[in-house]
């Protein structure tokens, strides 16, 4: 694996909005994308994800070129080895939850006996291995998250995409989804990258920050860094907030 795990240079543009920020990530980390509405945290996940074509710069993970428009590279989303927990992105309403979860090994050709009991070990360990068998319409909005996040988390992706993994949750499960997660992380071995607008969630989960502003970087480093010396009044404002 190659020092940099993640080298991304990302340009593109969206309508009126224009994103062009470029970073690294080592193998192992997590990186908290932080920045006001409509500074581009979604779109550089959805630009990592692969839905919105770069139209300059490059993407690398590993040794593996993912997207470099210069030489017309272009891995489509599905061959991207990226796990996704997005805003909006619901479970599949048909299935169980633990075929929700087994969907992405199904995907890749494992069998379904195998792919159900790797759902199910992934269904415990995110602590709902008791809701295997519900349908989506029947878990509450923490218990679908820690559904989504074992979906996403299955296939032990490359790299991890969670947007706002807890928005709409009450405080307490916030918390300790939160907590579970940063346990996870800590055993994953790809890239993170994650969005939220909770500075405490910046703090239990990040070694690095970004901190977008009209698409481009206003500042990076490690969270205790970044809050010493926010550099945009958005960050501030969420460092003061926490
Ligand atoms: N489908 C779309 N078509 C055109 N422009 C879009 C689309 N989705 C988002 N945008 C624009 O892209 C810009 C960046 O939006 P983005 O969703 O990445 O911001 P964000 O930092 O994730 O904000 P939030 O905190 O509100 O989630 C905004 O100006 C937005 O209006």
């Amino acid at each position: 694996m190659s020092a940099s795990h993640l080298d991304a240079e990302l340009s593109l543009r969206r309508g009126d909005f224009g994103l062009s920020l470029a970073f690294t990530a080592d193998a192992g980390a997590t990186v908290a994308l932080v920045g006001p509405n409509g500074a581009g945290k979604s779109t550089t996940l959805a630009a990592l994800a692969g839905l919105l074509p770069l139209t300059e710069g490059h993407l690398r993970v590993g040794a593996r070129t993912l997207e470099a428009p210069a030489d017309a590279t272009r891995e489509p989303p599905q061959a991207r080895d990226v796990g996704m927990c997005f805003q909006g992105q619901a479970l599949f309403g048909h299935l169980s939850a633990v075929d929700n979860v087994a969907y992405g090994l199904r995907a890749r050709g494992v069998a379904r006996t195998q792919a159900r009991a790797m759902a199910h070990s992934w269904l415990e360990r995110l602590e709902v291995g008791g809701l295997a068998a519900r349908r989506p319409a029947q878990l509450s909005g923490g218990q679908a998250q820690r559904v989504a996040l074992a979906r996403a988390l299955i296939t032990a992706p490359s790299l991890l995409l969670l947007d706002e993994p807890f928005a709409g949750l009450d405080a307490r499960t916030h918390a300790e989804i939160r907590e579970l997660l940063r346990r996870t992380l800590a055993e994953f071995e790809g890239v993170a990258l994650l969005t939220s607008h909770d500075f405490r969630d910046v703090e239990a989960l990040a070694d690095e920050v970004l901190v977008l502003e009209h698409g481009a970087l206003a500042q990076r480093g490690s969270p205790a860094a970044v809050a010493a010396e926010p550099a945009t009044e958005h960050l501030r404002a969420m460092v003061d907030a926490r």
